[in-house]
């Protein structure tokens, strides 16, 4: 590939990166204006406009960034990986890997509500599966998750720091099993988190190199 090649796919990653985060603010600010009705339908008229001038070149899935070879070296040696950056639909997450552990905090937006005022139990599975199968490949293997049993424990309130954990408990063959949880932070100092969700995923390699 040629540098200049190179460099333009680098800048397409990072601006539609930032694109991406600014439709993520976008579709909470729409699903909780309190604008008045004409307003709205205002700014839906020039949002459409901006959505078909989006859309005039576009490609058939999300931009994605590749958790190959090259990619899961630098995260082994500490750099953390964006995960889900350019998907509006699902929920970013910056993910280290550290002795063999990963995790990743997030704060639980008015979007991911399930239950009044708490988190969705369908993304906290997600999120879960996404940090387990981020980890799994680190490992250097290419997997998909073909079961994940999540146990919820605790409800999770939006809008308030979480920290999510995952560990690999065992590796067969082509199989790995892995344990993830989602804590609540301590409710003071010297107190333990709270594990709000746990979960465990059994992923099995596919052929091809990781991707
Ligand atoms: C950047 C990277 C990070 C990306 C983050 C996002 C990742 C999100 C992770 C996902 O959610 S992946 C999406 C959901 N998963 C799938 O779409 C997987 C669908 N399943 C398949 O495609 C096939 O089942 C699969 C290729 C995985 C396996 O089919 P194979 O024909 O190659 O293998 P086989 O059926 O012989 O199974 C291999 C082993 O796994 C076991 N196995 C397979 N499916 C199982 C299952 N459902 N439950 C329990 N065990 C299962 C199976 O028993 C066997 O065990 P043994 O080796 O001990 O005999």
């Amino acid at each position: 590939m040629l540098d200049a090649d190179a460099e333009l796919i680098d800048e397409r990653i990072a601006v539609t990166g930032d694109l991406v985060a600014t439709v993520r603010e976008l579709m909470t600010a729409a699903a909780t204006s309190e604008l008045a009705p004409e307003e709205l339908e205002a700014i839906r008229g020039e949002l459409a406009v901006l959505a078909a001038r989006l859309a005039e070149r576009s490609r058939p899935t999300p931009l994605r960034q590749h958790l190959d070879l090259a990619a899961i070296d630098r995260v082994r040696a500490g750099a953390s990986w964006p995960l889900w950056r350019h998907n509006p639909l699902a929920i970013p997450l910056d993910v280290r890997v550290h002795d063999g552990v990963a995790s990743a905090d997030l704060v639980p937006g008015p979007l991911y509500e399930g239950p009044p005022g708490s988190m969705h139990g369908g993304l906290s599975a997600a999120v879960l599966d996404s940090l387990l199968a981020v980890l799994a490949q680190v490992q250097r293997r290419r997997v998909v998750t073909v079961g994940l049993q999540v146990s919820y424990r605790a409800a999770i309130p939006l809008g308030a720091p979480v920290r999510l954990v995952g560990r690999i408990v065992g590796t067969e063959g082509r199989k790995t099993t892995a344990v993830g949880e989602i804590l609540l932070p301590a409710s003071g100092p010297g107190q333990p988190e709270t594990v709000a969700v746990s979960a465990e995923a059994l992923l099995v390699e596919i052929p091809g190199a990781p991707d």
